[in-house]
């Protein structure tokens, strides 16, 4: 039987259609139909943004953790860097990173520009993720995150969580953007995280029946 578990923007089914509905997402405020609209274009690589339910779910772990700075791992437009903007305080930071800005400057800057109060929120570095994180841990940063959100190459992802997990505060959320069965080389790199995750004492883990799926992980005190 094929997976029910989809991104709501992508799908047919009545109770995924109703929830995202329901729900509230202060994202689309800030013009989430103008990302969407942007990832149509066919020439896009990447054209798939995180869902307005990851990225709302996203935001209410900010809130709970009072996360005061953030890692975001795979900017493509900025739609989940502005996100986590909007939950940050004023002197909150989101670190997103990404091997390109094309995206960024074509959707997400535009949309941003109009916003300043959410721009200087967000320091936008070009450049390996893997590169980027490895710079924070030896500038200090270990345990100064209070959530990060793992959206980028998925071959990555194993080395993302261990970088992380040093990054994060005890009581912090990672949070992996994906989860499907393992197939390719992609989904079988996202199942090893998974199953890393679940088997690590240092963490609480859930998978979530959100979007197409969400792997919650929280760093234990
Ligand atoms: C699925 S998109 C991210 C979506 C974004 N988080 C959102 O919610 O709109 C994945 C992004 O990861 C970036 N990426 C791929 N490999 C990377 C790497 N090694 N380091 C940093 N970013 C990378 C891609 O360029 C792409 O923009």
């Amino acid at each position: 039987m094929p997976s029910t578990v989809e991104k709501s923007y992508e799908s047919s089914d009545k109770l995924i259609v109703y929830t995202s509905k329901v729900s509230k997402y202060c994202i689309i405020a800030i013009s989430y139909n103008r990302f969407e609209k942007y990832c149509l274009n066919p020439s896009i690589t990447y054209r798939i943004p995180g869902a307005p339910e990851e990225l709302e779910m996203g935001k209410a772990m900010i809130h709970l953790t009072r996360a005061r700075k953030v890692l975001d791992i795979g900017t493509f437009t900025g739609a989940s860097a502005l996100a986590w903007s909007l939950e940050l305080p004023a002197d909150g930071k989101v670190i997103s990173m990404d091997v390109t800005h094309e995206s960024l400057n074509k959707a997400g800057l535009p949309i941003l520009d109009a916003h300043p109060e959410l721009r200087k929120k967000i320091d936008f570095k070009l450049g390996s993720a893997v590169d980027k994180l490895k710079s924070l841990v030896a500038s200090g940063a270990s345990g100064s995150f209070g959530f990060a959100f793992i959206d980028a190459d998925k071959g990555n992802y194993s080395v993302y969580y261990d970088l992380c997990m040093e990054l994060l505060a005890p009581g912090g959320a990672l949070w992996d953007g994906e989860v499907v069965e393992p197939k390719d080389d992609s989904s079988k790199a996202i199942d090893a995280v998974n199953r890393k995750a679940a088997a690590d004492s240092r963490v609480f883990n859930t998978l979530f029946n959100i979007g197409d799926g969400v792997h919650l992980i929280v760093k234990k005190h």
